[in-house]
């Protein structure tokens, strides 16, 4: 059967535009056109201008070590590849000792993805189509000379067990450059394939990500090691498999500020420089420059994307074995609850008022898998419009299965309120992946991967739709919940929500320290009308008469509603701040630690690091980090910036 990735049926029960029009269309000055925009991958440059990095002062680094003899001893230790199966859940009493903190050298690793799944018969870099097979084994490749350690987290190291005296070893920044092996891992690259701006574009796969295996924690839980920027893999198509400093600390920081702004995300253990330089195409004046190279190690329960399910249904025939293979692989690993679902439990759903028909859950174990990576998604997408982050680059290989946010590239949170903000100058034609228009391209790419796994004959039409439709659900309710405690109300208005939007996107208020604000308006009905809008005295900037007098009628309104909640003011302001952050990471901050860093000055990546850790605290003498953009943070580069990375 030949597989169609036309958005066909899919887009059917639930109309694309409901959920950005109950929410934000209105609000789109010009609402962007999301379909059918040109393929487009990234601009890659290739070729690569090494030199030696040698300003940088950090004493951990070592010797420069000749690639040669690190890519053979790599090799050997794949080679003698340990027993995996006896290594799983093998924590023994040494590597309890320490308070369970584990060295490097005792970390607990498994490789079920490599164990359980097919690979490519061959283990060399070159570019090609790999078919019948969902990863390839190569080893770290990137050059390397004196690397150092730029950031570490030690939260994600608790994650893994590992105890934080780890970071100081001089030979870390060694191992996570990929320079020296990790004792006990098995290098890999995935294959994937995805949909880049809404065309397909055939197999991507991990171009310069290489996992490194599984680590078992205390807990029993799974986390995937992954070092991104490591080197070429076959996936690496016409780029050379390496990632620059600049583009690393975006991807370190946001994924940490993610994680603790509580949004789902893929995780980074660390961040280092390799010593080398790269070559990349600036995309505003079109001239090459070299840029420091590094090494970021992401961890992830999985790096399972929709685009590693729709590169094996894309081809068909046998590899249709691979999606069910690869579907099955997830549920018993990530998704236990639905396989040992029982029978007796009902989850039976009507698929709507004029069709009769039911959909069970029970039945079909790939089905209610799909609600909930539905699910998943619908819920991320609504904390991403929470805290006003745009991703980017929503393409279905940057999709993550377990409703994760993956890939760090031109990313951007709101500063002043846009819906129509995109910060990726390759989607500016279009603003296919603008803010606004985040929620309908869940859908859309929830849309592919429920049609990918009915080519692969896991799930009906029906079952598909019946996905969609709770992407549909739990998007509004997850969002209208959001928006409700944001505003400090228990329930939502739909009103009051959107006169607030449009009022934010008129006067282009910055959206974080806006929310931020709020919480000081007092639920008290006598305070006259020209002294409502003090406390929010802060945010709403340089404004006439006429848009005073919309505020005001805002706030007036806002205050009913509050008196109506019955809720304290102070018992309001601590719900509020605690879900209205005072700090994110805006880019012109990851800017001036970038700025800082290509100096050689590593503090400010760190001192960021701390402040985004505690986002929802006040943090007195970190004010700054809650500074609107200065003028220069509107250069090309900071505020919009492209997927060369
Ligand atoms: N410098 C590079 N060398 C080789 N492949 C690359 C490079 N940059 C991007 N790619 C590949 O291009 C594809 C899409 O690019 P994208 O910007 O999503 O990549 P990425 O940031 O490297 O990927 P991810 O974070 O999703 O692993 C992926 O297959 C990716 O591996």
């Amino acid at each position: 059967m030949r597989f169609h990735f036309s958005p066909k049926t899919p887009l059917l029960s639930l109309s694309s535009s409901s959920i950005t029009s109950l929410c934000l269309r209105p609000f789109l000055p010009s609402a962007p056109k999301s379909h059918f925009y040109p393929s487009l991958a990234c601009h890659v440059s290739t070729g690569g201008n090494l030199r030696m990095d040698s300003t940088s002062p950090d004493p951990s680094s070592s010797s420069s070590v000749s690639v040669d003899s690190v890519a053979d001893g790599l090799k050997n230790q794949s080679l003698r590849e340990h027993d995996i199966s006896n290594n799983n859940n093998n924590m023994n009493n040494e590597n309890k000792k320490n308070n369970g903190k584990l060295s490097l050298e005792d970390l607990n690793w498994d490789h079920s993805f490599v164990r359980e799944l097919p690979g490519d018969p061959r283990n060399d870099s070159i570019p090609r189509q790999v078919f019948h097979a969902c990863y390839t084994k190569v080893l770290p490749s990137a050059e390397v000379e004196n690397p150092k350690l730029v950031a570490w987290s030690d939260s994600v190291a608790d994650l893994l067990d590992l105890d934080p005296k780890e970071f100081g070893r001089p030979d870390f920044p060694l191992k996570f450059s990929g320079a020296s092996p990790l004792a006990g891992a098995v290098p890999y690259a995935q294959c994937y394939g995805g949909h880049q701006f809404g065309t397909w574009a055939g197999q991507l796969g991990d171009g310069r990500a290489i996992t490194l295996g599984e680590i078992m924690n205390s807990k029993l839980e799974r986390w995937e090691l992954q070092l991104k920027g490591a080197g070429k893999t076959p996936y690496s198509r016409f780029a050379d498999g390496l990632a620059v400093l600049r583009s690393s600390i975006r991807e370190f920081l946001c994924s940490e500020a993610m994680h603790f702004l509580g949004i789902p995300t893929t995780r980074a253990l660390c961040l280092v420089t390799t010593g080398k330089f790269v070559t990349r195409d600036m995309f505003y004046d079109g001239n090459p420059k070299d840029e420091p190279g590094a090494v970021v190690c992401r961890v992830s329960q999985s790096f399972l994307r929709f685009g590693s399910y729709q590169i094996h249904a894309s081809r068909g025939g046998e590899d249709l074995g691979i999606v069910r293979s690869l579907a099955d692989y997830a549920i018993r690993h990530h998704f236990p609850h639905i396989e040992n679902m029982s029978k007796s439990e009902s989850l039976s759903f009507s698929t709507g008022d004029n069709d009769q028909s039911v959909v069970d859950l029970t039945s079909n174990k790939y089905a209610a898998w799909t609600v909930e990576i539905a699910e998943r998604t619908a819920s991320l997408v609504a904390r991403w419009q929470g805290v006003g982050f745009t991703h980017g680059v929503l393409n279905t290989d940057n999709m993550s299965i377990l409703g994760l946010t993956i890939d760090y590239g031109p990313f951007g949170f709101l500063d002043a309120f846009d819906p129509s903000y995109t910060p990726n100058v390759t989607d500016l034609p279009g603003r296919r992946y603008c803010f606004a228009n985040q929620p309908d391209i869940g859908l859309w790419n929830i849309a592919q991967f429920a049609s990918t796994l009915m080519t692969a004959n896991l799930i009906s039409d029906q079952e598909a739709n019946y996905a969609m439709e709770r992407y549909g659900t739990k998007f509004m309710d997850d969002y209208q919940a959001i928006l409700s405690q944001k505003l400090g109300l228990q329930k939502y208005n739909k009103q009051l929500v959107n006169k607030l939007l449009s009022n934010l996107a008129v006067d282009k208020v910055d959206y974080t320290n806006f929310f931020r604000a709020l919480s000081n308006i007092k639920a008290d009905p006598s305070i006259p009308g020209d002294e409502l809008l003090v406390p929010l005295k802060a945010v709403l900037l340089d404004m006439g008469k006429e848009r005073k007098e919309a505020w005001t009628s805002w706030v007036q309104t806002y205050i009913q509603e509050l008196v109506a909640s019955g809720v304290s003011d102070e018992e309001r302001k601590a719900s509020m701040n605690s879900v209205n952050p005072k700090y994110v990471l805006r880019n012109y901050l990851c800017q001036s630690a970038i700025d800082a860093a290509e100096m050689g000055d590593l503090e400010e990546v760190r001192r960021l690091l701390k402040v985004m850790e505690r986002p929802y605290d006040e943090q007195p003498g970190m004010e700054k980090y809650a500074h609107l953009p200065p003028a220069w943070a509107y250069r090309p580069g900071v505020c919009m910036l492209s997927c060369s990375s």
